[in-house]
């Protein structure tokens, strides 16, 4: 198939919902005239994803995110606009973009309850008609990246939050989907099964050539995972390019400190820097710049301090969206 994995033109989500007028008449009367409010999930959203890509979906709060990702995976109709997924509309055929995606929503297991995750995959086996030898296969691959196998004979609800959202993983890409949605995976997990889940990911991407959508508010992932970013805020895309791109951009600029034996700046060392003190300043705003000077910095013996300062990514996202709110105010 040619063409982007993923692509959503102009989509656009607008909910509408029943008010209850206050007091006993009023609930009366909202029973037999019903008032609606509309509210607008998602104003106008355009991008689209490459085959292998992964992109990183951001935004605060309420931006939109889950919404536009539901709209993909054909959870919800858009309102108007188009969505295509390995170029098809997902809604109108739930049955085959299910095969084509997997989709988990770290806040909501779409595991069985009361059943054992193993138990559940076997369902979603006889469900996507996985032969038995492809699914031993597979369920052992996932077994060996994501660890389930001393815990898999549990329910879902006597798992740890890790053990269950591994178990998710699992379940949502057993039929192996080239196209995958994570909606905060990682969410509320410590960092050891963070670590893991963003391994797998990264696995995922990079061995597998799979298809990423990943939202998530939690910036380390952004920058361990993603090399491009969709920033939306209030329904609509504020930023989509590169990370290093956006943190060059927005970022007001770093600052490393660092003290050398000899208390002059040895050869190999990108920059002179400034003599402040015992020490030497360094600065830019090029996180590639910054990045080559801690590699060359990090092996020395002849280092005896090192700080560094400034453009934490969730800075740089907050001065983004106080500029572009700014600029469409
Ligand atoms: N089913 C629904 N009915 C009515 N309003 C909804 C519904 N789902 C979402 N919304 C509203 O749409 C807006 C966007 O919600 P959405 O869940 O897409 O945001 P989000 O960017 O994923 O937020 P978060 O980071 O908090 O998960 C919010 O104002 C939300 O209250």
């Amino acid at each position: 198939m040619d063409g982007p994995a993923i692509e959503a033109r102009r989509l656009r989500k607008v909910f509408t919902t029943s008010v209850r007028r206050p007091g006993f008449v009023g609930a009366l009367r909202s029973l037999v005239a019903p008032e609606r409010a509309d509210t607008v999930a998602v104003e106008e959203v355009s991008f689209s994803v490459a085959r292998g890509e992964l992109l990183a979906l951001l935004g605060p709060n309420g931006a939109g995110k889950s919404t536009t990702i539901k709209m993909l995976a054909g959870v919800l109709v858009p309102s108007d606009g188009e969505a295509r997924v390995a170029g098809q509309v997902p809604h109108l055929d739930r049955k085959v973009n299910a095969r084509r995606i997997g989709a988990v929503f770290g806040q909501r297991t779409q595991l069985w309850w009361d059943l054992p995750a193993v138990e559940s995959f076997t369902m979603l086996r006889d469900i996507f008609k996985i032969e038995q030898e492809a699914y031993r296969t597979r369920l052992e691959e996932l077994d060996g990246l994501l660890e389930l196998a001393s815990f898999w004979q549990r329910r879902p609800r006597q798992m740890s939050l890790g053990q269950r959202v591994r178990c998710d993983l699992a379940a949502a890409l057993l039929h192996d989907p080239p196209i995958i949605f994570l909606d905060e995976p990682t969410i509320g997990m410590d960092a050891v099964a963070k670590e893991q889940v963003r391994e797998f990911i990264r696995y995922q991407v990079e061995q597998r050539s799979r298809t990423v959508i990943l939202t998530t508010h939690d910036m380390a992932e952004v920058a361990r995972l993603a090399r491009r970013v969709l920033l939306v805020n209030e329904g609509r895309v504020v930023y989509d390019g590169g990370l290093a791109e956006l943190q060059k951009e927005y970022g007001s600029g770093w600052k490393v400190r660092v003290t050398f034996a000899t208390g002059e700046v040895p050869p190999g060392i990108p920059g002179p820097g400034e003599k402040v003190g015992d020490a030497h300043v360094f600065a830019g705003v090029d996180p590639t710049a910054k990045r080559e000077l801690m590699r060359s910095l990090l092996d020395r013996d002849d280092v005896t301090d090192l700080e560094t300062h400034g453009d934490d990514l969730e800075d740089i996202m907050a001065a983004v969206y106080r500029k572009r709110a700014a600029v469409t105010a």
